[in-house]
């Protein structure tokens, strides 16, 4: 469970034995940028441990440590604002490599100068490196690296060599008697091609570290972690949402203490995709976790909850997307807590495990992702029970050295199922989220201008013989600076009998059609969302809704067509490919009274803070589109109208719809 706590996890391990320190660490110095942790991510991917510590680390703190790695920054290494350090960290005599700002203030340290260049690199760009230097070994003379640097080093110090250069510019320095190096570009990320290489050549070649942070290395020192902390009688209770976090955490715990010590829910809310539930329940009982499935569909259907003072509910009559959530996380916390009493849990007995990663403890900017998922997790982790034991400091997090891919790894080592350790994310409150929920239009004044508005950019790009235009009666949340605001949906159509309805675009007509989608938003400003609308062209504006609310005939539509598109996707090897695929169900009948439509966002990330959707000739075969708007428009899920194809970046189209 990604919700952090510090304090209760600190004390948690006070309680623990100490798990042997492992003597082959690196250490990451953090000198400020969101480069840390993909560093920390590639330096895991070579089976190397190592800490993100802080750039001002008191040298002595270095101790346990072979090497170290300091990162890039957005700083200058003369400015005011440069971040401290003490000067004790280079005189270690353990390897050092200076990654972007790192290498600058190698430089700078040991007498060399940095200077700010009229021109700033910021992109892929073409370097020579000097492959005698250990840093380039195996590496070809001429290779593609990130650089992003408005400094640059002018000199090297004494004792140091320029060992890659970028036109005029030094962008490698080494003193490899002493086992210095520095770079300015980023080997971290894939855009440097050979990054991976200068990576594997620093840890191994210079450091001589053997690599055994492996996964069956590191799920042995999880198992000895939680055999210590838990001790040899309480037993251990995890919620399990059927998530891969959750469900690699139970399976790790039953392979720790066996199945009478693992306590493990799953709540059935009724907005799991279909047959979810049943399994998530088969996969874990496949390996021997003895998981307890409540269906709760119709408590939280007719669930009710306080919201400032005032009963709302019962669910499934409620439109608003704040207060589902809320009866949701309510209901879910009440719902719990009623499983572990009549379960005859008590708190003295037992630790919760959360399911918490690596990622959700580095990243402080998590509170980026999302008020409303924070909102909901918490609500998973409050309920009177989680609250004892929290205050108890019985919490453990087995999976906190883990990265999401490093997870997955684990639970496939672990016996779970492709299926499961691939799953996509999903929200804690599932579909109840896809559903927009509605009992009237969408309609703000100063809608008409707007759809002018649109109009006239649609002339001015010169689209106006291919494609319509329309904003729909509903609207969908967005991301907008450092918040989330909600704003128009807009639907383009396809005018020309030969595009068939959208579903004869060639892959150059979808990705012109994608650049056209990306700029409106960019242009219109209360637009934050765009998709293709397969089906005859609709002009101006839509004003009728289908009222809709979490009724069950119509979560178990959605259900039905999300089956239909997670179907399409795995048969054309797409799951892996794309991180999330929601598929959205939309109260806009399109003239078939009573009809909903569905909207299906591909979308591509890493960092799940922006992310690009997934364009079909691109990054997803025009055919499995074809296929799935044919499967559902042909009448297999019954009171579907028109199927629309999300194309909206994120920023400013949020991963989800509300
Ligand atoms: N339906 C459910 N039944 C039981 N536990 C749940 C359920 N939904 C969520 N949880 C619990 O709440 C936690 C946080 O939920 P959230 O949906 O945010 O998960 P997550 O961070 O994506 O992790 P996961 O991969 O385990 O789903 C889950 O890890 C799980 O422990």
């Amino acid at each position: 469970m990604p919700t952090r706590n510090g304090s209760a996890t600190k004390k948690a391990k006070t309680e623990a034995v100490e798990v042997a320190a492992h003597a082959e660490k690196v250490a990451i110095l953090d000198a400020g940028a969101q480069y840390g942790k993909v560093i920390d991510r590639r330096v895991r991917e070579l089976n190397v441990e190592c800490d993100l510590l802080p750039l001002d680390v008191e040298p002595e703190k270095l101790a346990p440590y072979k090497a170290i790695i300091i990162s890039g920054g957005p700083q200058s290494v003369y400015g005011t604002d440069a971040p401290k350090y003490d000067d004790g960290i280079f005189e270690t005599g353990k390897p050092i490599f200076g990654i972007c700002y790192g290498m600058q203030l190698l430089n700078h340290h040991f007498g060399g100068k940095v200077e700010k260049k009229a021109k700033r690199e910021d992109g892929q760009f073409p370097i020579e490196v000097k492959t005698e230097c250990a840093l380039f070994e195996g590496v070809p003379s001429r290779t593609e690296v990130l650089l992003t640097h408005g400094d640059s080093v002018s000199a090297v110090p004494n004792g140091f060599a320029e060992v890659a250069h970028s036109g005029d510019l030094i962008v490698g320095i080494a003193d490899a008697s002493r086992h210095l190096y520095g770079v300015q570009f980023h080997p971290e990320v894939d855009l440097s091609t050979d990054g991976k290489q200068m990576m594997k050549n620093f840890l191994f070649g210079v450091c001589g570290f053997s690599g055994s942070y492996t996964v069956v290395n590191r799920e042995h020192m999880a198992i000895a972690e939680i055999t210590q902390i838990v001790g040899p009688v309480k037993k251990v209770l995890v919620l399990v949402s059927g998530g891969v976090d959750s469900s690699v955490c139970a399976a790790l715990l039953h392979k720790a203490l066996g199945r009478e010590r693992v306590i493990a829910l799953h709540v059935d809310h009724g907005f799991m995709r279909l047959d979810e539930s049943k399994k998530v329940c088969k996969a874990l009982e496949a390996i021997g976790v003895d998981l307890h499935n409540l269906d709760a569909t119709s408590d939280f259907a007719q669930a009710f909850t306080e919201i400032n003072g005032r009963q709302e509910g019962p669910l499934d009559e409620q439109v608003s997307p704040e207060i589902k959530r809320k009866i949701i996380g309510d209901t879910f916390m009440r719902v719990t807590q009623k499983m572990c009493t009549d379960l005859g849990i008590h708190a003295d007995d037992v630790y919760l495990a959360q399911g918490t990663l690596r990622p959700d403890l580095i990243e402080s900017a998590s509170k980026l992702v999302s008020g409303n998922a924070e909102c909901i997790k918490t609500h998973h982790n409050d309920t009177q029970l989680v609250r004892v034991l929290r205050d108890a400091g019985r919490i453990i997090e087995p999976l906190k050295d883990y990265h999401k891919d490093e997870v997955r790894a684990l639970g496939t080592e672990l016996g779970l199922s492709e299926d499961l350790v691939w799953r996509q994310p999903f929200p804690g409150p599932g579909l109840a989220i896809r559903i927009l929920c509605t009992d009237k239009p969408y309609a703000p004044a100063g809608r008409e201008q707007v759809q002018a508005e649109l109009e006239a950019l649609t002339k001015e790009l010169g689209h106006v013989d291919d494609f319509a235009v329309s904003l729909l009666p509903v609207q969908t949340v967005g991301v907008q600076g450092d918040g989330r605001s909600y704003a128009h949906l807009v639907a383009i159509s396809c005018r020309k009998a030969a595009a068939k309805g959208g579903l004869a675009l060639s892959p150059a007509q979808w990705a012109q059609l994608a650049e056209f989608a990306k700029a409106i938003p960019g242009r219109v400003h209360s637009v934050n969302r765009v998709c293709l609308l397969f089906g005859d062209a609709v002009s101006g504006l839509v004003d009728e809704i289908t009222p809709t609310t979490l009724k069950q005939h119509v979560v178990h539509k959605l259900q039905l067509a999300d089956d239909v598109v997670t179907e399409t996707m795995k048969k054309h090897k797409l799951m892996r490919k794309l991180a999330q695929v929601p598929v959205v169900l939309l109260p806009v009948p399109f003239g078939i009274a009573g009809a909903h439509s569905i909207a299906i966002r591909t979308f591509i990330t890493n960092d799940f803070m922006t992310g690009t959707p997934a364009i079909p000739g691109r990054q997803v075969p025009v055919e499995a589109v074809v296929e799935i708007v044919e499967r559902l428009t042909s009448g297999e899920v019954a009171g579907l109208s028109r199927i629309a194809y999300d194309l909206t970046p994120k920023p400013p189209g949020t991963t989800e719809y509300e």
